[in-house]
């Protein structure tokens, strides 16, 4: 799946948070989108994901205009984000957190969807009847990755997937990671510096106020 971001521009309570940000992500590529706090990564992939509007400028997904197309549509195209604070609910155990999208965006295939994510992750097959709230913070993050990836099967986006993870932790992500581009998958992946995502990205673009340029 291919992104295409033309000069948009969004604004949060009329203050203009994003400006002119054009970016491209190829199909199968894994694109770095590194910026400091504040600098505007959240925005733009709420933006991607058809959470917030923009002001102006296009979005287009496999050449096809989404600019105003309405968030659930995106992820019925198999578009997914994976928010930077985990949002698992802690109630319930790791499976149901990972079905929670199956069930919202009414997912038939979802048992083979979890199948092939349990193969790409044998811990979390491990942990599954566990509530969420029972989890380390690292392993919380490995189950939103996998709530990411039952409707996130050709776009992906993570939001600083490596923030807070222990080294251990964070080398098995990257593993993860590194794996979902052998399906193919585009990934954008955002982070505050280059550490972890240096040696897994294609390309990157550095974000500072708002403002994307190629790195
Ligand atoms: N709901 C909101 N209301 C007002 N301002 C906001 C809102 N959300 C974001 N902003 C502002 O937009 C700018 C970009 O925020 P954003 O969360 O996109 O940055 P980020 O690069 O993801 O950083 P972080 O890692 O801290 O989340 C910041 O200046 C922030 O204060």
């Amino acid at each position: 799946m291919t992104l295409e971001i033309r000069g948009l521009n969004v604004s949060i309570d009329r203050i203009p948070i994003l400006r002119e940000v054009t970016m491209a992500v190829p199909a199968g590529a894994m694109v770095g989108l590194i910026g400091r706090n504040g600098a505007g990564k959240t925005t733009l992939m709420r933006s991607i994901m058809g959470l917030l509007a923009g002001d102006s400028g296009t979005i287009r997904i496999d050449g096809e205009d989404m600019t105003n197309v309405p968030g659930y549509k995106r992820a019925a195209l198999g578009v997914s984000y994976m928010p930077e604070d985990r949002r698992l609910i802690p109630e319930l155990t790791v499976e149901e957190n990972i079905l929670m999208p199956a069930w919202a965006n009414g997912i038939r295939d979802a048992a083979e969807r979890l199948d092939w994510i349990y193969g790409l992750m044998p811990e979390v097959r491990e942990f599954r009847d566990r509530r969420a709230l029972q989890l380390s913070g690292g392993q919380q993050k490995l189950v939103a990755l996998a709530r990411a990836l039952m409707p996130g099967r050709r776009l992906l986006l993570l939001d600083e997937p490596f923030e807070g993870v222990a080294p251990v932790l964070s080398r098995r992500l990257t593993e993860v990671i590194a794996e979902l581009r052998n399906e193919g998958m585009s990934v954008v992946l955002s982070e505050s510096d280059d550490v972890h995502s240096a040696d897994l990205v294609d390309r990157s673009y550095r974000i500072e106020r708002g403002v994307v340029e190629a790195a």
